[in-house]
């Protein structure tokens, strides 16, 4: 009666709903209903078995036939139903479950072992699971095209609330709850491509790995940082754990029946207090005094070494990544993603720690119960435990989307705040505080929403699993008290069940609390599991050449494309001998900067090639490459630090005097002793509390401290007057000696004295020669020559 009502119910419920519900539910259509035949079939064979039975109880009573006939009916009513919803499967078949369970043990608690009846048992057993693989397939879900998203991506690049962003407050008056609904629109369709890629890697990775076993055997590349091959003390701390876990294992079955030995020797007129005393004695062997304390004391170095070397190895994959990576990635997200760390030593300990000990905890409690009283004891406790997990993964999977929406808020707050505070000079300038408050507000409200649509969820999961537990006992504890009930058991044995059933549940309650966890834990390391999997585009190959560096380089017919599709520069031919300074002019953007990007090796030629000494530039190791290469930027960036340890960057081992020479040949020497600190004196972040003009000094110091082979001068003198620029003009000159040199310069009175000046526009060289000889042709460089003397007249 009760699962025709909830299926009734749940079907007016569903169609009175304005939104379809196979929208929001996840419904395998397909699959659900062959489960739902499964459960006909079980109800037929049954009624089927128990006629033939020829059973007496039905004669007097017909409850438990109508109840098979009507369960087929409503099951059968409801596969046939062309609008039938996921919910209301999914409804009925939590209440068929929680009916069948009590009806099953009840029904079985004569059993005499007649084939007929031993039939009916396995018939509901096989209705049990197939009741609860029902509910896993019918669960709510979040919707696929919703927020959940976004932890499908390997790096979040989700643009939302972006700067620029109009705030959802300005363009819907909904409240917070709807504005974070509709965040997942503007999501699908700014990172529509985006989320269409990420599906298709995941497909295509399935499809390549053969399913989910494989997928998640691609997270084997963390297992050289998670036990280790040469740390014999970690090593040690894992067999530890092991044996620990062994004799926790044994010592759950030993303490129960110790205790029921207790109980059965009350009665024999000599309080059993030698046998209390043993037990006292295994308890603190088996518990915090014991046990418990050396494999939590052995955890920490486990627990300590696969953090370290994760994080490590994390921070120096992502250094190692190309400046294609870090152009396109957010600073922020990348932090995220480093410090996934904790994800894989938690899956780690709730794995090793919790799940393999619990599962071992199950395999030992059905084989001792069935050998202590019988099959039926041990196939009750199965069919529970699998109810019991089939809950728990089902009410997780059914709460995963708001956990996902939970940690997508939490980053998106943390975003907010790296980049109000980084961009704090920008936000100022625009006057732009109010903005950003509302933009920091409205991430708080998001994260504190989706925080307590999961707390909400999580403790209703709780309140449901965690019923199960008593009428697990119930069951178990029936079957107990009828073998003792025909003398097969003592009173002792009771008392062993009771023992013994928290020493079950307790790491059961644990592994359900931590499956939870275990999933989020899962979502984090998929996301480090990404960025690992992302190699750098530009690496040394295995043979390349670690040779100093003279300083000959060669372009020859160089093309080039950021994206590989949008040609940047164009047949680019050039020869710059050793010592020589060879200059770029040109406008804006026409392709300047990417010259010297390209013989740095931050990004690859898409045809021709460079070489350096003769050497493609590809050939030689990035490290002697970057080692020959110095280069003062056209926005240099210093580290919040002091000034003394911002110029030893460049070379950690020079001495103070080599600095201070370093510095008065950049000009910058008297200026720094001004400083209240002198070399000591902090610069801020990024520099802040120094001038444009210091900054660029420093830069080039710097570059003196490098002493390399090679320069690349970008716009070097760009924030400095022109007294200054005299100097510093005068302190390149002296850097440039025997280095050869490329010179990028927009002010064309810096490069006069090239040894030849290459023109470019629209990423080609339309013009190259010395100064002399480009005036003469009277094109692109003479009218910027003229306009720029003209201007100098002019002022
Ligand atoms: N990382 C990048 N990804 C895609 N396009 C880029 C990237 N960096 C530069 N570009 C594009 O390449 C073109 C050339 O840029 P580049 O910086 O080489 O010009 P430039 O001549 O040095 O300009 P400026 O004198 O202003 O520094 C520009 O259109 C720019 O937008």
């Amino acid at each position: 009666c009760a699962t025709v009502v909830v299926a009734s119910l749940a079907s007016l419920g569903a169609i009175s709903s304005k939104k379809a519900p196979d929208r929001d539910f996840g419904y395998r259509k397909k699959y659900s209903r062959w489960w739902q035949v499964l459960i006909i079939a079980t109800y037929v064979v049954e009624t089927i078995v128990a006629v033939l039975a020829g059973d007496d109880a039905l004669a007097t009573d017909q409850a438990p036939l109508v109840h098979l006939l009507v369960a087929a009916l409503t099951w059968t009513t409801l596969l046939v139903q062309k609008k039938c919803t996921a919910f209301t499967v999914f409804a009925t078949a939590v209440t068929g479950l929680a009916l069948e369970i009590p009806l099953c043990v009840l029904s079985n608690l004569q059993l005499d072992g007649h084939t007929f009846n031993i039939a009916a048992l396995v018939l509901q057993v096989i209705r049990v699971i197939a009741f609860a693989g029902l509910m896993v397939l019918t669960c709510p879900r979040r919707h696929k095209d919703t927020p959940d998203q976004d932890d499908d991506q390997p790096l979040f690049r989700d643009q939302e609330n972006g700067y620029g962003a109009i705030p959802e407050s300005a363009t819907t008056k909904g409240d917070a709850a709807s504005a974070s609904s509709d965040d997942s629109d503007d999501d699908s369709e700014q990172c529509g491509e985006d989320v269409a890629l990420i599906k298709e890697r995941r497909a295509e990775m399935l499809k390549q790995r053969g399913g989910w076993l494989g997928y998640l055997r691609e997270f084997k590349v963390f297992a050289p940082h998670i036990i280790p091959r040469h740390d014999g003390w970690v090593q040690f701390c894992y067999l530890i754990c092991l044996l620990c876990m062994i004799a926790a294992r044994a010592l759950n079955v030993i303490l129960p029946v110790q205790l029921g030995k207790v109980a059965d020797n009350l009665t024999s007129g000599k309080p059993p207090y030698r046998d209390l005393g043993i037990w006292l004695l295994l308890s603190f062997a088996r518990y915090d005094p014991g046990l418990d304390t050396i494999q939590a004391l052995a955890k920490i170095p486990i627990e300590n070494f696969s953090y370290a070397s994760l994080t490590n190895a994390a921070f120096n994959h992502v250094m190692s990544l190309s400046m294609d990576f870090h152009s396109e990635r957010d600073s922020a997200e990348v932090i995220r993603a480093i410090e996934q760390g904790n994800a894989i030593t938690n899956l780690l300990s709730t794995f090793v720690l919790s799940i393999i000990p619990t599962i071992l905890d199950l395999v030992i409690a059905l084989v001792y119960l069935s050998q202590k009283f019988n099959q039926i004891v041990a196939v009750a406790l199965l069919a529970c435990a699998i109810a019991f997990i089939g809950s728990e993964i089902l009410a997780t999977s059914w709460n995963l989307g708001n956990r996902r929406a939970m940690a997508k808020a939490s980053r998106q707050e943390a975003k907010v705040i790296l980049q109000a505070v980084q961009g704090w000079q920008t936000v100022s300038f625009f006057n732009r505080f109010g903005y950003e408050r509302q933009r920091f507000g409205q991430a708080v409200q998001t994260q504190l929403i989706a925080k307590q649509r999961w707390g909400v969820a999580d403790a209703m999961v709780q309140a449901v699993v965690e019923g199960l537990f008593p009428t697990t006992f119930f069951v178990l504890a029936c079957l107990v008290m009828r073998e003792i009930s025909v003398g097969n058991a003592t009173p002792g044995d009771f008392v062993f069940l009771m023992e013994y059933w928290d020493r079950l549940t307790w790491p059961i309650s644990m592994l359900s609390h931590n499956c939870r966890f275990l999933m989020s834990d899962l979502v984090d390391a998929e996301r480090l599991l990404h960025l690992f999997q992302t190699q750098p585009t530009i690496t040394s190959r295995p043979d390349a050449l670690s040779i100093p560096i003279k300083g000959e380089i060669i372009f020859s017919n160089v093309h080039f494309a950021y994206d590989g599709k949008q040609p940047i520069l164009h047949d680019i031919s050039l020869a710059a001998h050793v010592g020589q300074t060879i200059a770029f002019v040109g406008e804006t953007g026409a392709g300047k900067s990417s010259v010297t990007k390209l013989l740095l090796r931050l990004y690859d030629v898409s045809a021709g090639r460079i070489t350096l000494d003769g050497h493609d530039v590809r050939h030689l190791s990035l490290d002697s490459l970057r080692t020959a290469i110095g280069v003062v930027p056209q926005a240099p960036l210093l580290f919040n630090g002091s000034i003394l340890e911002n110029l030893r960057y460049a070379r950690l081992d020079a001495s103070d005097a080599e600095i201070e020479s370093a510095c008065r040949a950049a000009a910058i020497h008297d200026k720094i002793l001004t400083f209240a600190d002198g070399y000591a004196t902090r610069v801020g972040e990024q520099g802040v509390k120094l001038s444009g003009g210091e900054i660029q000094r420093l830069a080039i110091a710097r570059v003196f401290l490098k002493d390399p082979p090679v320069l690349i001068l970008d716009e070097a003198t760009s924030a400095v007057d022109s007294l200054t620029e005299a100097a510093v003009q005068g302190a390149l000159e002296g850097l440039r000696k025997g280095r050869t040199t490329l010179v990028i310069a927009h002010r064309l009175s810096t490069v006069v004295k090239a040894d030849c000046i290459f023109v470019m526009h629209e990423g080609r060289v339309v013009e190259r020669g010395s100064h002399e000889e480009l005036l003469g042709i009277e094109g692109r460089y003479w009218r910027m020559w003229t306009s720029q003397t003209r201007a100098g007249c002019g002022a």
